[in-house]
């Protein structure tokens, strides 16, 4: 984990190009899922996702609006919505580069498309709320493994995020991503943040 004094060191080449392939393949292959497929995976990890919320009690969460073939994330907003459970989404944060903010998403929040092509809050500073504030981060990614690495779209947006989350105790992250971003183990990096719990359309997984 990188704690703000020594900077990352630079990956060997090997290792960088073996993230890149594999980051440029899954996210191909998500891309590829059908819509009527998305629609019933988004479905059946909403399931699986509500039960884990409400074991843990959760009554504020942050996610993702879906983006690039990702996991659907709709059927759990208005679940979520329905249940009184309070919903934040990341934005980039307007000065900090690489730091996400997150902001509550109420049925009238308005949102604007990023830099990035995704669809984010409006900067209002009193909607935001701090990372450790939150019960659980569901946290997007391109790939994991068996051990629970994760691999985003290569911003270190959620790493920067998660540094602290085991010291705070809070928030739990929870991966949310299909079954054929599974791979069997991840190059990794000293600064990536190993997911607890990661759940797919057929599986809680747990590490
Ligand atoms: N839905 C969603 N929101 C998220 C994330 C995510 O993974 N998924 N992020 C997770 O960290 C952050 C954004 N991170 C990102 C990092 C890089 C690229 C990227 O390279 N995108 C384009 C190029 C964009 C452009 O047109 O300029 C690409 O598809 O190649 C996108 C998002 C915050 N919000
Ligand atoms: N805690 C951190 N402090 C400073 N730099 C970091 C930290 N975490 C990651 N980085 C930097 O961010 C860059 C991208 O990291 P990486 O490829 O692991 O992102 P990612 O996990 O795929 O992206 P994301 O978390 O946005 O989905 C790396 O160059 C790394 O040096």
């Amino acid at each position: 984990m990188h704690q703000g004094t020594t900077p990352p060191q630079k990956m060997t080449s090997s290792a960088t190009i073996k993230r890149s392939e594999i980051r440029s393949n899954i996210r191909a292959a998500r891309r590829n899922i059908s819509p009527q497929q998305q629609a019933c995976f988004g479905q059946q990890a909403c399931a699986h996702m509500l039960t884990k919320l409400e074991e843990l009690k959760v009554k504020r969460l942050a996610l993702y609006l879906t983006n690039d073939g990702e996991l659907d994330t709709q059927p759990l907003i208005k679940a979520l919505w329905q249940n009184d459970i309070e919903v934040y989404l990341p934005r980039l944060h307007p000065f900090s580069q690489g730091n996400l903010l997150f902001l509550a998403y109420r049925s009238n929040t308005s949102l604007v498309q990023n830099s990035l092509k995704i669809w984010e809050p409006k900067l209002d500073i009193t909607q935001m709320i701090l990372p450790h504030q939150l019960d659980v981060i569901v946290t997007p990614l391109v790939a994991f493994d068996e051990a629970g690495n994760r691999m985003g779209m290569g911003g270190g947006f959620y790493d920067r995020t998660l540094m602290n989350w085991e010291r705070m105790g809070s928030p739990l992250p929870i991966g949310y991503a299909h079954d054929c971003q599974q791979v069997n183990r991840l190059p990794c990096e000293h600064w990536d943040i190993p997911l607890p719990m990661i759940i797919t359309p057929t599986k809680t997984w747990k590490f």
